[in-house]
């Protein structure tokens, strides 16, 4: 049975960042909440540690984030580590390592993988990424369907960059066997009215419409009720999941993950800045699994949904 918190959201996954480095310098990135350079990363045997105690109370789902997991040098370790304890162990990269890093990351027990593309013309995914890197990517998700299982497209719309690229990419993810999510820009309450987020912000919600006037079947999931549309192309019918998540308090009372940061702290909410709990301390103090469990369920405690 999984925990819930006090708004009755069941915690069933954990969001992992095992890392903060990464080779890549989206403009747009949110560096999954974590506002602060940390350098104190948790170790394989720390990052098994935590799986494990979460596993004992009902979490069955890890994704595995950053920065760039890839970078890690110890990552396939970690993966066969955590993987006994899990059911569905996933991973967020942005696919730069994936053509040689495929085969072994699923014979260490990874299920399923989500590639970043946010474009498929050169000089934007430079533009979008800061580097030259969209053949190694391309190369890199030819290999990822050979061994993973869906292996997920994520392509973050920004306006003036990739929109116009959003039915070329349904036909790319129809042509190669892969989900597309397409994905809104995210930013804290607070970024809402920048130059910045007002610049890039493009609202994904009539492009939902026209998915829904296109699809033969429309799907939706458990975790943020989020909606799959399933589009008919050229190449097959296509599955794409939109992620909308800005001023969403349906997407918000469905969330059911809890976040780890890579310096080892609960974090409740992608958007908040004020929800660290830090139990790798306590770890490295000596805490006993108990009291590791006391620390993950005050976590918990302090979930709420942020647009509600
Ligand atoms: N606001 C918010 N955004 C999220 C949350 N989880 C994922 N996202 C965003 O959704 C996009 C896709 O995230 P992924 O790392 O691919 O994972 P996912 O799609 O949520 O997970 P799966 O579909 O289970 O693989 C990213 O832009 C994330 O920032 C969440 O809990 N809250
Ligand atoms: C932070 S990245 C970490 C994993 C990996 N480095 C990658 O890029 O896939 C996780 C996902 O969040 C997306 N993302 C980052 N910043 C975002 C933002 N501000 N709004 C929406 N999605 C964002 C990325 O495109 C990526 O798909
Ligand atoms: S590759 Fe991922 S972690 Fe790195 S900058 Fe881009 S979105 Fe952020
Ligand atoms: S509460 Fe909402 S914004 Fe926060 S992590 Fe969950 S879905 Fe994302």
């Amino acid at each position: 049975m999984p925990l819930y918190d006090r708004f009755g959201r069941p915690v069933t996954n954990l969001r992992i960042s095992l890392t903060q480095e990464c080779n890549f310098r989206c403009f747009f990135c949110h560096r999954e909440g974590q506002r602060f350079l940390a350098k104190n990363e948790m170790t394989p045997e720390e990052i098994e540690r935590i799986v494990r105690i979460a596993s004992r109370l009902g979490i069955r789902k890890v994704k595995l984030t950053g920065g760039e997991p890839t970078v890690r040098e110890d990552i396939l370790e970690i993966v066969r580590r955590i993987k006994p304890y899990v059911i569905d162990l996933s991973m967020t990269t942005n696919g730069s390592r994936l053509k040689e890093l495929a085969k072994p990351l699923a014979k260490a027990g990874l299920n399923r993988v989500n590639v970043s593309l946010h474009s498929l013309k050169p000089e934007v995914y430079k533009k979008i990424t800061g580097v030259d890197a969209l053949n190694d990517v391309l190369e890199g998700i030819e290999e990822a369907v050979k061994y993973l299982s869906p292996v997920k497209l994520n392509m973050t719309v920004m306006k003036g960059l990739n929109e116009g690229e959003i039915w070329d990419m349904i036909d790319f993810s129809a042509k190669t066997g892969t989900i597309l999510q397409l994905i809104e820009l995210e930013a804290p309450r607070e970024m809402t009215e920048t130059a910045f987020f007002r610049k890039y912000f493009y609202p994904l919600k009539p492009v939902e419409r026209e998915l829904e006037r296109k699809a033969v079947e429309i799907r939706e999931r458990t975790m943020h009720r989020r909606r799959k549309y399933f589009i008919p192309t050229d190449y097959g019918v296509a599955e794409v999941e939109v992620v909308r998540a800005m001023h969403n308090t349906v997407f918000c009372a469905n969330c059911t993950r809890l976040r780890v940061t890579s310096d080892g702290k609960f974090k409740t909410c992608l958007l908040r800045n004020d929800d660290l709990i830090d139990f790798l301390s306590a770890m490295r103090n000596g805490a006993s699994d108990a009291e590791l469990v006391d620390i993950l369920k005050r976590a918990i405690f302090m979930r709420e949904p942020y647009w509600k």
